[in-house]
């Protein structure tokens, strides 16, 4: 299916699983609106793909910023946006009892305000600009939200309280703002990945990332960021599939440690 018609914001798409995601769905047509902070590889990864993207710096936890990103994605491409996609996210290893003593309370609520409410509010911000126009998408929607969840919603390990916590959120959420937005014929599903080589999973410590490796059924190895963006693209293309998580994932459950 082309996806000529779709005009796409990808939070975190200055990395990893958003980057791809905006690679790919830009290769099969689509205007891509990078979001990600001002640090981040955003004008490297617009100048990779070119005139059908632009990089609009943008912290999704801003409500400001993420309402300028939506009227600029609108200014440069001369339509609404009809697909989000929240991939911007961060992750951190704490106990709820560690050496130190008790989990930083200013983690937790961290992890908990770029994942689950950078979330939140990028798709309820992207929701409202969706509701206000035509459906201009194949299937017949106004708009698709794409969220990123993890296993660890499911299976956190030892130390995952927060991120875990961030993650199960989304998956909760998901089904009632699926509802919620029924009428505006847009459509809400999440994505749970495994273990995608990006650099946020290089970061875990060298002895989790072994551990974890052998423990993916099939096929045994890590995803491809662009498997995650493969399946976002069938997302958009599937006009029946609604307020669901799929996880990605190899078949893997994590151990606790
Ligand atoms: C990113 C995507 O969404 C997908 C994912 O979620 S990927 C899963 C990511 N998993 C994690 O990030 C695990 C997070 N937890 C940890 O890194 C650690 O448990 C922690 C840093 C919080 C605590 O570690 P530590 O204080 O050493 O705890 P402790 O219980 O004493 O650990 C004992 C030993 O087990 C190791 N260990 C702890 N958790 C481990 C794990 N999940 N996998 C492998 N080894 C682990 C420690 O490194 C330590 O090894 P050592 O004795 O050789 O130093
Ligand atoms: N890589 C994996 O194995 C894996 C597994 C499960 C879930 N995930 C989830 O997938 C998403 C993408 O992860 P990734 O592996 O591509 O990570 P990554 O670190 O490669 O990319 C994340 C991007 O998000 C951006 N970001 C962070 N905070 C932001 C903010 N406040 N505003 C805007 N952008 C912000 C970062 O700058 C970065 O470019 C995350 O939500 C992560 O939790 C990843």
């Amino acid at each position: 299916m082309s996806l000529s018609t779709v005009i796409a914001l990808v939070t975190g798409a200055g990395s990893g699983l958003g980057r791809a995601t905006a690679i790919r769905l830009a290769k099969h047509g689509a205007k891509v609106c990078i979001l990600d902070l001002e640090s981040s590889k955003g004008t490297e990864v617009q100048q990779g793909i070119g005139n059908s993207s632009v990089f609009i710096p943008t912290d999704v936890t801003n409500e400001d910023q993420v309402k300028h990103a939506i009227s600029t994605a609108e200014e440069t491409f001369g339509g609404p946006i009809n697909v989000a996609i929240n991939c911007a996210g961060i992750g951190i290893a704490e106990k709820t009892l560690g050496k130190k003593g008790a989990h930083s309370l200013a983690n937790f609520e961290k992890v908990l305000k770029v994942n689950t409410i950078g979330s939140f509010n990028v798709l309820r911000l992207a929701a409202e600009r969706m509701a206000a126009a035509e459906p201009s998408l194949p299937t017949g929607d106004r708009g698709v939200i794409i969220n990123t969840a993890s296993v660890a919603a499911y299976d956190g390990q030892i130390g995952q309280a927060a991120y875990s916590a961030s993650k199960g959120a989304i998956v909760g959420m998901t089904l009632p703002i699926a509802r919620d937005l029924s009428k505006s014929k847009i459509r809400v599903n999440t994505i749970a990945p495994g273990l995608f080589k990006t650099p946020l999973l290089a970061s875990l410590p060298q002895n989790v990332i072994e551990a974890l490796n052998m423990t993916v059924p099939y096929p045994a190895r890590l995803g491809d960021p662009d498997e995650y963006g493969q399946m976002c693209q069938s997302i958009i293309e599937n006009g029946y599939l609604n307020g669901e998580t799929i996880r990605l994932d190899g078949a893997i459950r994590m151990a606790p440690k």
